[in-house]
């Protein structure tokens, strides 16, 4: 199903949780809307599951006006990070529950309706465990009990809201790469809400990034790691050093020290973000920066190399990533050449 989120507003109070958003979801595709924490995620995912209602704007399934339709009408099925399961029932009835509580006549027949669970716990890799209650199950086993039974109705779109977040790392891992198989192979349109950035570009077809209110940037996860729009997303997404710049036309300035690289149409103030494995650290000369290495530091199969560097009013401690073999000493005076960057104004 496409759902279509057109200039939605949602105000708490004198609080602006969402700034105007607007978004185009695609039949079949799972999204991810990734952010940091208050940047409205939630609050969105709750206006397209009908639980949240904004102050202005539009949510449009296959063209459907879906503000007009109740929770029920809309057909969703959510799966939260607090596990929601019954209690008192076991696996198998947790999912066969949205089936038994339809209106008399929409109700399946029991068989039906066993073959279908029978079908679910084969899918979701918890066949063996049919017969226990929740208290008897590993977290990771909850949710993917929790993603059946919110599968059992067939939902036109499936919202998860931070499905793993109350999970171990390891296990998370897991069930990212497992959610990510069952969505290839059901192809039902997903939203996953989640500020794990990890998690968001390991799964996710396209990737919204959030920040107060408003969508930064929608774009594959690679465009958005690659080509980051604005400086939050450069700064949010991956790591990143930003240091402050004048530019003009095919030059930087930092500091005062002016090297040839282009501005990026910055003309002026700008920040200038780099990740730090493209920072590349060489002789002292006029066509690099001014560095001087204050830490080293062994970081995996590369060295970390903190560095101050003069900027306007004052200086700037930024980090580089450096292979073995290369790795200068404390105290080094050395030069710093951007080699993939963005320069953004302000
Ligand atoms: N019912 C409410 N009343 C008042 N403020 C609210 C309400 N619900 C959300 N907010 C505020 O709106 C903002 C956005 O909240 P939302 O839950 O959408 O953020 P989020 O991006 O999902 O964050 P998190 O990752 O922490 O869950 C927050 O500042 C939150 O405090």
């Amino acid at each position: 199903m496409n759902i279509d989120v057109q200039n939605v507003t949602k105000n708490f109070g004198a609080f602006k949780a969402l700034d105007d958003v607007s978004l185009k979801i695609r039949s079949g595709e799972l999204i991810a809307l990734l952010g940091p924490s208050g940047s409205g995620k939630t609050t969105l995912l709750r206006i397209i599951a009908g639980l949240e209602w904004p102050d202005g704007g539009a949510v449009r399934f296959d063209g459907e006006d879906a503000l007009s339709l109740t929770v029920k009408e809309r057909d969703v099925g959510f799966v939260f990070q607090h596990y929601a399961l019954f209690r008192h029932m076991t696996v198998y009835e947790n999912i066969a529950f949205g089936l038994r509580v339809r209106p008399r006549n929409e109700r399946q027949p029991e068989f039906a309706i066993k073959q279908k669970v029978e079908e679910l716990l084969h899918l979701v890799q918890i066949g063996s465990l049919a017969g226990r209650y929740p208290s008897q199950l590993s977290g990771g086993q909850r949710q993917r009990v929790a993603l059946a039974r919110a599968l059992a109705i067939e939902p036109r779109v499936l919202l998860l809201d931070e499905p793993f977040g109350a999970l171990d790392a390891k296990v998370r891992k897991d069930l990212r790469r497992w959610l990510r198989n069952l969505h290839s192979e059901l192809h039902v349109t997903s939203i996953l809400v989640t500020h794990d950035q990890e998690e968001a570009l390991e799964v996710s077809d396209r990737v919204v990034v959030m920040g107060q209110g408003k969508i930064e940037q929608v774009g594959t996860p690679s465009e958005v790691y690659d080509s980051p729009a604005t400086a939050f997303v450069h700064d949010f997404i991956g790591e990143s050093v930003a240091l402050p710049i004048l530019g003009q036309g095919k030059s930087v300035s930092v500091g005062g020290k002016t090297i040839a690289i282009d501005a990026q149409g910055v003309e002026g103030k700008g920040r200038l973000f780099v990740r730090p494995h493209d920072i590349e650290i060489s002789q002292p000369g006029p066509n690099a920066l001014d560095g001087k290495v204050l830490a080293v530091r062994r970081f995996g199969p590369t060295h970390r190399v903190d560095l101050e560097v003069p900027v306007d009013g004052g200086k700037a401690t930024i980090e580089a990533a450096v292979p073995a073999g290369r790795v200068p000493v404390i105290g080094e005076k050395v030069g710093l050449i951007p080699e993939r960057y963005r320069v953004f104004a302000g």
